[in-house]
């Protein structure tokens, strides 16, 4: 058995599937027949992006557990960017249940207590970056504390330090997001991301927009902050390279989960094999390209 397992199309158990090595800890998510429908305005017509997913105790698409790096693939339109607004409550669902950190969240759970829980407990990037183009690097990240109102200012401004140098980003704290590169973006992106401490972070197409460099630096970034405090991490990704650094492939296609894959360990890529990879891709490509233009 290589290192991977797969619930195949039949959604049936394989019985010698792997378990991970890395020990995960109590469940934070739960899903229950979700469905998500969306009326298109001034017409009859209805789109169903979630047709009844289940990550539950009962489904061979089980719960995530706290620590999990579950990543979500699959085609256009499969309904992975729908599911990831919905588990970070920016949507809802149509129906079915969700179950986030203990909290029951339906479709009339109140707009203030949605917004507490996502201030406190969930922390959102996305692939464009999304910052506030008039605030430096420092403001960006110390927003969501000032919102938060916890912390005085000093230790608003010792966390904040904190956090963009844990990103590398020490350098460059006045800078203004016109003044940084994409992956610096994207890094200051995930330092406010983790500025409250959440547990969940909640990943949209993170690297979609960087180089390859970037793109390794980024996920090594995340995988650090999975593995060193542990933060339970949901990603959309179409790169299928980067699989490597989840725990766990949901791949979801009409609506639905259609295959679940086990990586019993987690691994980065490295930039030189990974280049070199990319270089010999892309000359198969070219003599793919030759061959069927002689044929
Ligand atoms: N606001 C909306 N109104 C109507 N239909 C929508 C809306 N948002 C998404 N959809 C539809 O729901 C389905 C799922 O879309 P979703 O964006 O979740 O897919 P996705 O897997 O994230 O796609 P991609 O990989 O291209 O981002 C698609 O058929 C899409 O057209």
């Amino acid at each position: 058995m290589d290192e991977c397992s797969i619930l195949g199309e039949e959604n049936t158990w394989i019985e010698s599937a792997p378990t991970l090595q890395k020990p995960l800890g109590e469940t934070v998510l739960t899903i229950k027949n979700l469905n998500k429908y969306y009326k298109i305005p001034g017409s009859d017509e209805i789109v169903r992006a979630l047709k009844d997913i289940n990550l539950s105790p009962d489904s061979p698409f089980y719960p995530i557990r706290k620590g999990e790096f579950v990543i979500l693939r699959g085609p256009s339109g499969g309904g992975k960017t729908t599911l990831l607004n919905i588990l970070g409550t920016i949507d809802s669902a149509s129906s079915g249940e969700l179950k986030i950190l203990g909290e029951r969240i339906s479709a009339d759970s109140a707009d203030s207590y949605l917004s507490n829980l996502r201030l406190r407990k969930i922390g959102f990037v996305f692939q464009t970056f999304n910052l506030l183009a008039t605030m430096t690097a420092f403001e960006n990240v110390e927003l969501p504390m000032t919102v938060m109102g916890k912390l005085t200012k000093k230790q608003r401004k010792e966390k904040t330090l904190r956090l963009l140098r844990a990103v590398g980003l020490q350098d460059r704290i006045n800078h203004l997001p016109s003044e940084l590169s994409g992956g610096e973006q994207q890094r200051v992106t995930i330092a406010r991301a983790l500025a409250n401490d959440p547990e969940i972070l909640l990943l949209d197409e993170p690297t979609g927009d960087l180089d390859t460099l970037n793109t390794i630096e980024i996920m090594d970034l995340l995988l650090k902050i999975n593995l060193e405090q542990k933060t339970t991490c949901i990603m959309v990704t179409h790169n299928p390279d980067v699989e490597c650094y989840g725990d766990r492939l949901l791949f979801m296609q009409d609506g639905q989960f259609y295959k679940q894959v086990i990586n019993e360990v987690q691994t980065a890529l490295i930039y030189e094999d990974y280049t070199e990879y990319l270089k010999a891709k892309d000359k198969n490509k070219e003599i793919e390209g030759l061959d069927n233009a002689e044929v």
